[in-house]
């Protein structure tokens, strides 16, 4: 059942504050007792792998989606009390970009602007930034169907801040679209949040974990960190060593199966083999060990840990404390 009593008064620094929020579907709980608290001003990743809640957990931020249990307060709002009077002040950009195909550029603008009610000078102004910032300046009258990926996406984060919101929720919003492509985009969030707008971002890609202020990471519907990325890579703490050769999937296999090895997992195209904390193994070591079961062409290099190694700890650390036993739930419905 929802809570709703009166909750009490947050810091004046807080966007978001998120406490024991869940939701089932039937007898599945797609999000698990969550707590959050976003800082204002800053970008937020919100990261896991397809599945996990994401989507589930932003619906109940943006007031779409009634929670079966647990407090969401956004801009210091209760959203499931007072979605009307949060809506105005925040922005929503879709995984399947809600764009009308058979309008311009300029004529999804206006719609939108209409939805929140812009008055005609406030939406020429508004208007005018959004397709400066997008860099959509010269492509007003284009049908929005024959627009790329890449234009959609800029179009559809226009829609999504038409009205000025001060927080900003954008579901995979690279999703789709080829690294350059991704790149840029993240520079248009960079300018937003240097014009003061809170950004939660969500993705699936670890490498963008990086461009945020702080992460925290959904697996099964539990968040199993959060923190900024420097504090999440410290708390690490354990030796990462990255291992090159031709025999990658043998190398694997004989690495999972040592147990003076922690873990050992693919990462882009080379292996990362992970050491206990308190491991004495060396590179050198590591490399002798290597050769002497065959893997003569290896080549071993210490590395720090990467957003994506700690994301593998935790889900590894999660999956040994015996969590849910599935990622996917029952079909949507
Ligand atoms: N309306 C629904 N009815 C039943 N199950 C649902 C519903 N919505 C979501 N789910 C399930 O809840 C789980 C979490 O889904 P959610 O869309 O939040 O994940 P996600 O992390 O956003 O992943 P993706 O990026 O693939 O959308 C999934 O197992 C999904 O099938």
């Amino acid at each position: 059942m929802t809570t709703t009593t009166e909750l009490p008064t947050l810091p004046a620094g807080t966007a978001v504050n998120v406490r024991g929020l869940t939701k089932t579907f039937g007898g599945f709980t797609a999000v698990d007792h969550i707590d959050l608290d976003v800082p204002r001003g800053q970008i937020f990743g919100f990261l896991g792998p397809n599945g996990s809640g994401k989507t589930t957990t932003i619906r109940m931020l943006t007031g779409t989606l009634r929670p079966t249990a647990g407090r969401v307060r956004v801009l210091g709002e209760d959203v499931v009390r007072h979605s009307r009077r949060v809506a105005p002040r925040i922005g929503y950009m879709s995984q399947k970009f809600a764009l009308f195909e058979d309008l311009t550029v300029e004529q999804n603008l206006r719609f939108y602007a209409g939805v929140y009610q812009l008055p005609a000078d406030r939406f020429l102004e508004q208007r005018d930034y959004v397709l400066q910032m997008a860099d959509l300046v010269g492509r007003e009258k284009e049908l929005t169907r024959n627009l790329s990926v890449g234009w959609r996406q800029r179009l559809a984060l226009g829609t999504a801040t038409i009205h000025d919101p001060e927080l900003l929720f954008l579901d995979e919003p690279t999703s789709g679209v080829d690294p350059v492509a991704r790149r840029q985009f993240w520079d248009l969030l960079y300018e937003l949040a240097g014009r003061g707008v809170t950004l939660f971002v969500t993705t699936h890609y670890m490498d963008e974990a990086a461009y945020c202020d702080r992460l925290a990471f959904i697996y099964r519907g539990r968040l199993i960190a959060d923190g900024s990325p420097a504090e999440l890579r410290a708390g690490h703490g354990r030796p990462i060593f990255d291992v090159t050769l031709t025999d990658v999937d043998a190398a694997l296999s004989w690495l999972e199966a040592e147990d003076w090895v922690d873990d050992a997992y693919l990462s882009g195209a080379t292996l990362h083999a992970v050491l206990p904390r308190d491991s004495a193994v060396t590179g050198k070591q590591l490399l002798e060990r290597l050769a002497g079961v065959g893997f003569a062409d290896a080549a071993v290099t210490p590395v720090e840990p990467s957003i994506e190694d700690v994301f593998v700890n935790l889900v590894t650390a999660e999956e040994r404390a015996g969590g849910p036993a599935a990622v996917s739930g029952p079909a949507r419905a």
